[in-house]
């Protein structure tokens, strides 16, 4: 309740700070049945103060003070409680007595049990019962406490001991106790596997209790088969894969209309991954509806809508293979009305292909005017890529000109060392997607020959460095796709993380735990018994309902669990903010394919870019470029790793209305 309180000189900012455990309650309503009248504040009783009304009642349980940031606040708090304590009212006659009462009643009104009764009944007598004089100098008082950078003991009002008479004796049904509260707000410890109760799921597999301290499930008993529990995967992978192509994904980003598709298309159709008749047939379409231009597109633009848009809405997916690689080509959207479907893809991918369009004043409103080609390559590199092709791409459309090469290159290289590519991981090629210049081979446009003669397209694929999987960890795949396959349970697809998965084995499904059985598994349309991390895979379960599947959802290792919470905190850099950052900041939280509505519900620090170091605790808001501590809570419990226990689970993405304000790392699961 805000009744008692200081209306005059209040900073919000202050009034929110490490009031986040009960963000959004009201902590007066919750605790105190209105019938309980034993357990009221009454002034007529001879309780002068809420202090002495506590001492009265010593069975009243208090809470214990869990957060390390009130230990000041609760000095000063203790302080007015002494005060009001030893305090003995002075003897007064009749009248001055009752000009007194009503003084005191009138400033506990406006001011509450934050200023000690000693100081009510001194100002009182100093101003001669002059309420107006009173307030304005006990108001006036706290304020130049505030500024002088003492919090005012009213801040502490959420905690007071008035706060605090939550466990009650006598509880009455509707009697919510603060440490209640604290409990429903948090969600779940990451050292309790336990399940929330999530209105998906059916129970029929859901586990009951256990866990360490790391989060990890100790006593519950999954049941998984001998073979799983014992399983090494890393003997498995380097028996099946030893003699196989390294497999990498590389997600194609750009701003919109850079050449993306038809660059992919035409690479597609040079490495002989897209049949002649199939090539005509396109040729044929397009050139029906008039969009020749866009013939390459279609190979991996293949909806209607995005035919006759001319724009890659979702990320298209095909592969190559070069000498030494399979690779997987994820085609990613460029219109801004699209980036969650870009960060999806991004998740998924291990190198970047960043292609620009050359063409003059292209370009520069990709890059320089609010355009994608910034905001893919930053979104990317905090998503993990760190290995980055350019493509300076319809080199046709401006002659060849190698100073138009070279300016690009100039302006690309200075942004992408500062978005955190190392420039040994960055190279440059001059193409052209619609002619197939320097596509599969080397340079053969006099123009281009002219001065360029280093790797085409291929070659810069082709020498990627393929990224160490991690094989050997428990099993953790978040879910891109769910459908419905043919036979008997149903299909989701997605990329594994890490860990293997084999046919049979039993998987833990999302924040509900419930239980589900691996029936079959496909890389590519082929049918597999075995698919390691990296791998992109299609996924029949049984055992459980598809409904309690959802596109984001984390499918794991029953052995070892993922932590499941509303409340984490994160390192975070902050991209473009119209408005601060400030506490109850709603964002939309990407984290792999899930996308979830989210607050910033405490900023711990800022902190140094570079360096890690708090530079100020308990800012007030974050403004653009800065980097900072803050914890995020989502509305709903979802599953999430510790960026330093598994980085590809440890992201996140913070959007708001359809701008990436934010890309974070987890630090702390609460
Ligand atoms: N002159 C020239 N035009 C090109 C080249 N590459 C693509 N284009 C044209 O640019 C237009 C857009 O090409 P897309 O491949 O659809 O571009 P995109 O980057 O995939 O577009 P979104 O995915 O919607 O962002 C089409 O008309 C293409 O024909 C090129 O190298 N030279």
């Amino acid at each position: 309740m805000s009744r008692h309180r200081i209306v005059r000189g209040m900073d919000y900012n202050d009034e929110y700070d490490g009031y986040d455990d009960v963000y959004g309650h009201s902590v007066d309503d919750d605790c105190v049945s209105p019938t309980d009248q034993q357990w009221l504040f009454d002034r007529t009783r001879g309780q002068h103060s809420m202090s002495a009304f506590i001492k009265k009642n010593k069975n009243i349980q208090e809470e214990a003070e869990d957060d390390e940031d009130y230990d000041e606040e609760d000095e000063e708090y203790q302080k007015a409680r002494r005060d009001s304590e030893n305090f003995q009212m002075p003897e007064l006659d009749d009248t001055a007595q009752a000009k007194l009462s009503s003084c005191v009643d009138e400033v506990r009104s406006v001011v509450g049990d934050a200023v000690s009764e000693r100081r009510i009944v001194e100002t009182s007598m100093r101003f001669d019962y002059d309420i107006h004089k009173i307030l304005d100098e006990i108001l006036n008082e706290e304020t130049n406490n505030k500024d002088k950078g003492k919090r005012p003991p009213m801040l502490k009002l959420n905690t007071t001991p008035a706060a605090k008479t939550i466990t009650a004796p006598k509880p009455t049904p509707t009697k919510i106790t603060l440490s209640t509260v604290k409990e429903a707000r948090r969600g779940f410890d990451i050292a309790s596997p336990k399940a929330p109760a999530s209105p998906n799921v059916s129970g029929r597999n859901t586990p009951t209790e256990g866990g360490d301290e790391a989060g990890r499930c100790t006593n519950v008993i999954f049941k998984v088969s001998k073979d799983q529990a014992q399983r090494n995967t890393q003997q498995l992978y380097d028996q099946e894969r030893s003699s196989q192509k390294s497999q990498i994904h590389m997600i194609v980003i750009g701003h919109v209309d850079a050449g993306k598709s038809t660059l992919m298309g035409h690479l597609l159709y040079d490495t002989g991954n897209v049949s002649q008749r199939l090539m005509h047939k396109h040729e044929q379409e397009s050139k029906k509806l008039g969009k020749q231009s866009f013939m390459y597109a279609w190979v991996l633009d293949e909806t209607g809508e995005e035919r006759a848009r001319g724009i890659t809405m979702d990320v298209g997916q095909s592969r190559i293979e070069t000498k030494t690689k399979i690779v997987t080509l994820l085609d990613a959207p460029g219109h801004k009305d699209f980036i969650p479907n870009m960060i999806s893809g991004a998740t998924q991918a291990d190198v970047a292909l960043l292609v620009v369009d050359a063409t003059r004043g292209e370009f520069e409103s990709g890059f320089e005017l609010g355009g994608q080609t910034r905001e893919h390559a930053i979104l990317v590199r905090s998503l993990g890529v760190n290995q980055l092709g350019v493509v300076i791409n319809k080199l046709d459309t401006v002659g060849w000109s190698k100073e138009r090469f070279l300016e690009i290159v100039h302006k690309l290289k200075s942004f992408l060392k500062q978005a955190g590519f190392k420039e040994s991981d960055v190279s440059f090629t001059p193409c052209s997607g619609l002619t197939g210049e320097n596509l599969t081979k080397s340079a053969q446009e006099p123009g281009l020959k002219a001065w360029y003669d280093g790797p085409h397209l291929l070659d810069v694929i082709e020498h990627f460095k393929v990224p160490e999987r991690a094989v050997n960890r428990p099993f953790r795949m978040s879910v891109t796709d769910i459908y419905k396959g043919t036979g008997s349970g149903f299909c989701i697809s997605g990329r594994i993380e890490t860990g293997a998965l084999c046919v049979n084995d039993k998987v833990l499904v999302g924040a509900s735990r419930e239980q589900a059985q691996v029936k079959s598994l496909s890389i590519d349309d082929l049918t597999q018994t075995s698919a390691f991390a990296g791998d992109q895979i299609s996924v029949t379960l049984g055992g459980v309902d598809m409904n309690n599947i959802t596109v984001g959802c984390i499918i794991y290792d029953p052995q070892v669990p993922i932590p499941i919470t509303t409340r984490f905190q994160c390192r975070i850099i902050v991209f473009n903010v119209k408005v601060p950052i400030t506490i109850g900041y709603p964002v939309l939280l990407h984290h792999q394919s899930l996308i979830e509505p989210a607050v910033v519900c405490k900023l711990t620090a800022s902190i140094h870019k570079s360096t890690g170091e708090v530079v100020k605790k308990k800012p007030r808001c974050l403004g653009q470029n800065s980097c900072a501590l803050v914890e995020l809570e989502t509305s709903r419990a979802i599953c999430i790793e510790r960026y330093s226990d598994y980085k590809e689970l440890g992201r996140v993405m913070l959007r708001v209305a359809g701008v990436t304000i934010a890309a974070g790392m987890v630090t702390k699961i609460r």
